[in-house]
């Protein structure tokens, strides 16, 4: 793993070190990306219904379904198979030429037209050399475009998929889609897709060829051609089923990878490292094992396609040579009929390949569908709030996480007006996130509303809520950038006082002793930094988003009693300003809010001020461990409540 802290590598320090080139600088062959442009991908086409009343889908029919992302370059396609169709004319028309030439001017001595016919063999043979690099040359750029936009599009309809399908997906299955799976697709589209057809248009016009010049030996060319062509559809099934195991082993093996480098720290400090290394190396031998099996019968179905023809020729030789010597047959046609004939060894030993290729990139298809059919069920609204106050209300919300069977929250009513501050408490696991999570959208209610300003935030657009709330987690997420640009991902475009003003509020004056200051790079996860670092620039990030409703997930959890007492202070005047959601399990906490709700067995079961809550709920005082029950704690509880009365 990379240092977690270091300079801003490639460039100046007060460049941001991750700004990433303009997609149309390094691809100018692409067309144009932005997440809001929904995928090229063509929709699926409807499949044919079988017996059994399931739906059977052409094994082709995803690779079909990635068209539209080559029509900006199908010109280089067409160009490119203009250009395979004239090497396969070279490679058919030398042999030709050759017949000419020794039933001609050989036959005949005539050293004129030896001469004229030798340069028109090598002119096609230079003709077919430039053809072959003109093909390479054209379509590279074109696939390599293409590779380029289906992936952009990939990456944004995963940032576009809610939460729900990220919590069933491994992140090295993901990896695994967009990386391994798309250069299959491209490599398919340089090669495979063009030559599977060239290759089997060839061996038909060749084989028509042989049997125009002389039928008996054309005939035993085609009888070959039966179990060629029986083989590859016997494999063909067998090689989908283990091109999909080995893809999907793939990305096993990948999480398995990530997972281990996020979680080192806990593997090494538990000594589990030979514990995760057997597990690893389970995934790692079963790809292996798989990867073997699909080899071993490509190593026998190539063999028996490089065998097959091999062997013709041989037949055709020993049988040639007899007609030869009974004048069936001209010496120039029988030499014209051999050479095509070794034409034709490539093109059929190729098919193993190129069947293994097209399964290849049909699986891989396959794969990347399945993330842009995945359906995303937080649809934007289309409302937008011109004046936002900040009234955030649960009106009898529900939440049950997908493929759950209970809900982790119902009957959720609770009004937070503008400008005030709600403490949420609860026991571990009673959903408090859950709870936050469903202000900005992360999951959508699934039962009642939650509304900003009395319009149900399902109703608005997006960008709007999610503008309207920052949320600041427990456990929180830091980007291999500069943190600067982890500070300003809110709010870009913040001015210098804001950002000091925000890192002022959430101390996180550690930021400036930084090697580079603010314009540090912090490490994968921001890892470098202690908890209660990242936490106070996680803060300081969801401060400088100047949201409209804030909300703090137990944000202050890894901080000492000295810096939580002065974030707290700080914050107290942030939040005079905003609609406030804070989770906490501190007395000090919960004193930033004017109004406390607590959670019990997933509802709301009581809401007040910290005071009440402390006198009345037996519940509230064991989970913030405040036991009253002495006269002097009693009377103290009074003045608190008089105290938060005159607030
Ligand atoms: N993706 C998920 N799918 C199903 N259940 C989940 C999922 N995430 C969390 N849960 C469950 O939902 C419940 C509420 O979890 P939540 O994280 O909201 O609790 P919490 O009150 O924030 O806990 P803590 O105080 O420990 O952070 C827990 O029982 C948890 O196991």
């Amino acid at each position: 793993m990379s240092a977690d802290i270091s300079a801003p590598t490639s460039c100046p320090p007060n460049e941001a070190p991750d700004s990433a080139e303009p997609a149309q600088r390094t691809a100018p062959v692409a067309p144009p990306t932005s997440l809001d442009r929904p995928p090229l991908m063509a929709p699926p086409r409807p499949g044919k219904p079988k017996r059994d009343g399931t739906v059977r889908h052409s094994r082709l029919s995803s690779l079909f379904r990635f068209g539209p992302y080559l029509r900006p370059h199908v010109w280089r396609f067409v160009v490119m198979i203009i250009f395979a169709v004239l090497s396969v004319a070279a490679s058919i028309v030398i042999p030709l030429v050759t017949r000419a030439v020794i039933d001609g001017p050989i036959a005949n001595s005539d050293q004129v037209g030896l001469y004229t016919l030798g340069a028109a063999a090598m002119a096609i043979g230079i003709v077919e050399a430039l053809v072959v690099f003109g093909r390479r040359w054209v379509i590279s750029k074109g696939t390599l475009a293409t590779e380029n936009t289906i992936r952009t599009d990939l990456y944004a309809k995963l940032q576009r998929l809610p939460m729900s399908f990220h919590d069933r997906w491994q992140s090295g299955q993901l990896l695994s889609r967009i990386m391994n799976d798309l250069s299959t697709i491209r490599r398919f589209l340089n090669f495979g897709a063009i030559f599977l057809m060239i290759n089997i248009v060839q061996i038909a016009v060749v084989v028509g060829l042989l049997l125009n010049m002389y039928w008996p030996l054309g005939l035993v060319v085609l009888a070959a051609i039966v179990p060629i062509t029986l083989m590859c559809l016997k494999n063909e099934r067998e090689l989908t089923r283990l091109s999909r195991k080995m893809q999907d082993e793939t990305g096993d093996v990948a999480s398995s990878v990530e997972e281990s480098a996020h979680g080192l720290r806990v593997i090494k400090s538990f000594g589990r490292s030979e514990h995760m290394f057997e597990k690893f190396d389970g995934k790692a031998v079963q790809l292996f094992d798989t990867t073997y099996q699909r080899i071993r019968l490509l190593a026998k179905f190539r063999t028996f396609l490089e065998i097959v023809p091999s062997g013709t020729v041989i037949i055709v030789l020993g049988l040639g040579a007899l007609a030869a010597g009974r004048g069936e047959v001209t010496l120039g046609t029988l030499v014209a009929f051999i050479t095509m004939l070794l034409s034709l060894v490539w093109p059929i030993a190729a098919l193993g390949l190129l069947l293994s290729q097209t399964q290849e990139a049909m699986t891989a298809a396959d794969r990347i569908a399945e993330i842009f059919d995945a359906e995303n069920t937080i649809t934007d609204g289309t409302k937008k709030l011109t004046d936002v106050r900040g009234e955030l209300r649960f009106e009898g919300a529900a939440f049950r996480y997908p493929d759950a069977d209970t809900d982790v929250l119902h009957d959720l009513n609770l009004t937070i007006k503008p400008g005030e501050t709600v403490a949420v408490v609860g026991a571990t696991g009673s959903g408090k996130t859950a709870l936050t999570a469903l202000v900005p959208r992360l999951y959508d209610v699934t039962a009642g509303r939650i509304t900003i300003d009395g319009v149900d935030i399902r109703d608005l657009k997006l960008e709007q809520v999610r503008s309207i709330v920052a949320t600041a987690f427990e456990d929180p997420t830091l980007f291999s950038m500069s943190a600067r640009e982890n500070l300003t991902l809110g709010n870009p475009d913040a001015t210098e006082a804001e950002i000091t003003q925000a890192i002022d509020v959430a101390q996180a004056h550690f930021v400036y002793d930084l090697p580079w200051g603010l314009n540090t790079r912090i490490g994968e996860q921001g890892m470098s930094l202690s908890g209660g670092q990242r936490q106070r620039l996680a803060l300081a990030r969801a401060v400088l988003a100047k949201p409209g409703v804030l909300v703090l997930d137990d944000t202050l959890s890894a901080l000492d009693v000295h810096t939580e007492a002065l974030v707290e202070e700080a914050l107290k005047r942030v939040l005079v300003g905003v609609t406030g959601i804070v989770v906490a399990h501190r007395a000090s906490t919960v004193m930033l809010a004017d109004k406390v709700a607590l959670l019990s067995n997933g509802t709301i079961s009581h809401v007040g001020t910290h005071a009440q809550l402390l006198k009345t709920v037996p519940e509230y005082r064991e989970l913030l461990s405040a036991d009253f029950d002495s006269e002097d704690e009693l009377a103290e509880l009074d003045r608190l409540e008089l105290q938060e009365t005159n607030r």
